[in-house]
């Protein structure tokens, strides 16, 4: 053990950042909190323009070597990482848990697996991209899929290591190079990546990740010149922030942002199934971009649903994420508590009712609320709370459901429930979403398209998607003539 490692639930965790193959220390810290509890954790190097710059500077140096790597090569290490990931599947779910307060048994059985998953998809996807030739007048067109270079990828804490992963397999599938921010009220899981990465043979300087402050190392790394791509996912000020500093050097950019997402019941839905997708709703003590937090019922089943609702909504366990039998966690940190509350107060200032919840519990544990009598413009519509909070409205017919569920400034997804399958098809072509899911919720396919319109996003990730943007597409259009052994 060394100054610069903490022990975290029995796991040893490196505070320091990775660097070009190197644990490499700042001269300030900052304390890593758990939610749990609000104990320290640890102190966790904070990074600045001096490490951004040296990050860069090795992910650039790094980079030839790599992207003349075969796929096959390629593919082979990210299956390694995959591997490593598994065998390290307790460390990462504990050490996640410990840190961001979501289940424990969330992150055993879906998210450390859906983090293995990343990269053995992108590593196989890889192997399938179509590089076909095709002809145009006797000319030959070769498309390649070249890397394009260092990319800064900059992850939030609700599901550190799965948002994280889902951006840094396909960028090291690609053939790029990455540096990897991941935010500070989440930065342990990464640097245990870091750990498992070099074990698993990736290169020194392939993958750098940083610490720190998003204002702080963060900014300096979005305005690098050296950096070819830029994906992050956050907050819709946070992106724009990005986006100008992007601007500067032209970096294309893909964001995946907040949603206000809508879920549709319909009279003729299964009632059981809808009240089971609105409870869901509240996973991860609603810290989730893609959770429908606008319940929309037809009038005529508004008083079964919500009496449904409120029945299972009570059987929820709060408390301990470590417990087998918890539901809902703590949430993140005491500023976000702050703002939850902030927004349930006043909603119910502007007239809502809090059905069940409306206030905060011991800690970090808000209770899990349903508002109703919110007007539509309101704030608790249209703005996203990021925590245990759904509203419900209701609506007379289709075309006011489909006006609901699209008036926000967000479209990340949506979900319908409805037991007539016409019905999903007029509606779900009229809804303004990346993803649309019909009598489900989270059903998550790696080859899909994913991301959101309007505010919740540019550009999609996932699939041939991925790759497009961490790629450099270029094609090459070969005559057939001209050749000396030919004339
Ligand atoms: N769509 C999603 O999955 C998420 C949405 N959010 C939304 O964002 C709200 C605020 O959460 P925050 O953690 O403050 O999100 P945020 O957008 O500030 O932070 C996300 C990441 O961006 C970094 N960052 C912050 N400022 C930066 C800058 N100027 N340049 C480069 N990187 C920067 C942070 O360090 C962190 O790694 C939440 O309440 C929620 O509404 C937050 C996390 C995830
Ligand atoms: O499945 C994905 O790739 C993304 C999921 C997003 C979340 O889990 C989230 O923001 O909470």
């Amino acid at each position: 053990m060394t100054d610069h490692t903490i022990t975290v639930a029995g796991t040893a965790v490196d505070t320091r950042h990775w660097i070009g193959g190197e644990r490499v220390a700042s001269a300030e810290t900052f304390t890593d909190v758990s939610p749990i509890d609000q104990s320290a954790i640890g102190e966790i190097s904070r990074g600045t323009a001096t490490e951004a710059a040296a990050a860069v500077a090795a992910a650039k140096a790094a980079f030839p070597g790599w992207a003349a790597t075969t796929w096959t090569e390629r593919a082979r290490i990210l299956h390694a990482v995959a591997d490593g990931v598994e065998k390290r599947l307790e460390d990462l779910a504990i050490v996640e848990t410990t840190d961001n307060g979501a289940l424990l048994r969330s992150h055993r059985r879906g998210v450390m697996p859906r983090v293995a998953h990343n990269f053995r998809f992108f590593a196989d996807w890889l192997l399938r991209l179509d590089h076909d030739d095709f002809e145009t007048r006797g000319h030959t067109n070769h498309v390649s899929w070249d890397p394009a270079g260092p990319c800064v990828l900059i992850t939030p804490w609700n599901a550190p290591l799965m948002l994280a992963t889902w951006k840094v397999a396909p960028a090291l599938a690609a053939g790029n190079t990455v540096i990897l921010k991941p935010a500070e009220w989440s930065p342990l899981t990464a640097s245990l990546l870091a750990d498992i990465a070099a074990e698993a043979g990736l290169p020194a300087g392939v993958l750098n990740v940083v610490q720190g402050y998003g204002a702080e190392v963060g900014s300096a790394l979005v305005s690098h010149p050296d950096v070819r791509r830029i994906s992050f996912t956050g907050s819709v000020p946070t992106a724009k922030r990005i986006a100008e500093s992007a601007a500067a050097n032209l970096t294309p950019l893909s964001l995946e942002l907040g949603g206000k997402s809508p879920l549709l019941v319909f009279a003729d839905a299964d009632l059981d199934l809808a009240t089971d997708l609105a409870v869901e709703q509240y996973d991860n003590a609603g810290q989730v971009c893609l959770a429908a937090t606008r319940i929309l019922v037809e009038e005529s089943v508004a008083d079964e649903f919500t009496r449904r609702f409120v029945e299972k909504a009570a059987r929820l366990d709060q408390g301990d994420p470590r417990d087998e039998a918890t539901d809902i966690g703590p949430n993140i940190h005491a500023r976000q508590l702050e703002k939850i509350d902030g927004f349930v107060q006043r909603a119910v200032a502007a007239g809502a009712r809090a059905v069940i919840g409306g206030h905060r519990k011991d800690g970090l544990y808000y209770a899990p609320t349903l508002l109703t009598d919110v007007a539509q413009d309101s704030e608790i519509v249209q703005e996203e709370v990021f925590g245990p909070v759904l509203t419900l409205q209701t609506f007379s017919d289709e075309e006011e459901a489909v006006r609901l569920a699209n008036d926000t400034r967000f479209g990340l997804a949506a979900t319908v429930a409805t037991g007539d399958r016409e019905r999903a098809d007029r509606v779900t072509a009229q809804l303004v979403a990346g993803t649309v899911w019909v009598n489900c919720f989270f059903v998550r396919d790696l080859q899909a398209p994913f991301g959101g319109s309007r505010h919740s996003g540019v550009g999609r990730e996932g699939g041939t998607w991925s790759f497009d943007f961490y790629c450099d597409l270029k094609n090459t259009v070969t005559a057939p003539k001209g050749w000396k052994d030919h004339g």
